[in-house]
């Protein structure tokens, strides 16, 4: 069934727009971690994020996001499976209506209730963020997982702030914040080569998947599911869900450190 605005219906009708939807590298991916393979040419992650480049905290509709300078290379991620600079653009989250699935990727067939992807872009090899987000290794894309569990002390600075956020379009003022303090203790990850979860789905992200997850409690997954994916002058709609499911590998590697 052809729909009006394919895109607002949901993963499943992304591909009448977007045929990339059916491609060899889409996202996100159940990781089969027995598949996994050691590779030992793979280094350390090292992000280093200057807390001032935060800038501001939005509902775009389809989830919220927190906003970086990302006008020079105030806070990058360098190290692990990339070659070169990428620079932070935004972090954003994905999450399920309910805490038992929330998560893009999943472990084993395991979704977490909710997932954190911290976006940066090859600004070493491209003049723009546009530009970047169409070359198969222009983006790279940190997935942390969130794990039910006790309320998250760091979380609660972008929790905190949903409330003046809560219709489509808002956006609110948001500095002083090192989105470091989202990563858990260990940085071991899986990677692999994908795209953007969300259209228009362009094979051009490097993951690079936590293996440990950091903690959320139902009170602040609670508060993601009080945005509104509506505007002012629309029937009001909370954001209940925003996640796609796992895509097929087709015959793609996933390694580890
Ligand atoms: C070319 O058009 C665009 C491409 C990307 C974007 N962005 C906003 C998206 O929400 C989005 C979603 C990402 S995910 N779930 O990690 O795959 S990454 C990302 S973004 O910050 O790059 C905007 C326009
Ligand atoms: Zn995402």
């Amino acid at each position: 069934m052809k729909l009006l605005f394919p895109c607002l219906a949901g993963p499943a009708h992304w591909k009448e727009v977007f045929p990339v939807a059916n491609g060899d590298r889409q996202s996100p991916i159940d990781i089969k971690t027995e598949e996994t393979k050691y590779d030992p040419s793979l280094r350390p992650l090292n992000p280093n994020y200057d807390p001032a480049s935060a800038k501001i905290i939005l509902n775009n509709g389809h989830s919220t996001s927190v906003e970086f300078d990302d006008t020079v290379n105030k806070s990058v991620l360098t190290g692990g499976p990339l070659s070169g600079t990428y620079r932070l653009r935004q972090i954003h989250f994905h999450w399920g209506s309910n805490d038992e699935a929330g998560s893009e990727h999943a472990v084993d067939g395991m979704k977490y209730a909710a997932e954190l992807h911290v976006v940066h872009w090859n600004a070493e090899k491209y003049s723009s963020f546009v530009e970047a987000a169409r070359q198969s290794d222009g983006l790279a894309v940190m997935a942390v997982f969130l794990k039910i569990g006790e309320c998250n002390p760091q979380l609660k600075k972008i929790t905190d702030r949903l409330d003046t956020i809560r219709i489509k379009g808002k956006r609110a003022l948001f500095t002083n914040f090192d989105p470091s303090c989202l990563l858990p203790k260990s940085l071991d990850y899986w990677t692999y080569f994908g795209s953007l979860t969300v259209p228009p789905l362009l094979e051009s992200v490097i993951w690079i998947v936590l293996r440990e997850p950091i903690s959320v409690c139902s009170e602040q997954l609670a508060k993601f599911r009080s945005l509104l994916s509506t505007a002012e002058d629309e029937v009001a709609c909370c954001l209940l869900r925003n996640y796609r499911p796992p895509q097929p590998l087709k015959g793609r590697e996933v390694r580890r450190n």
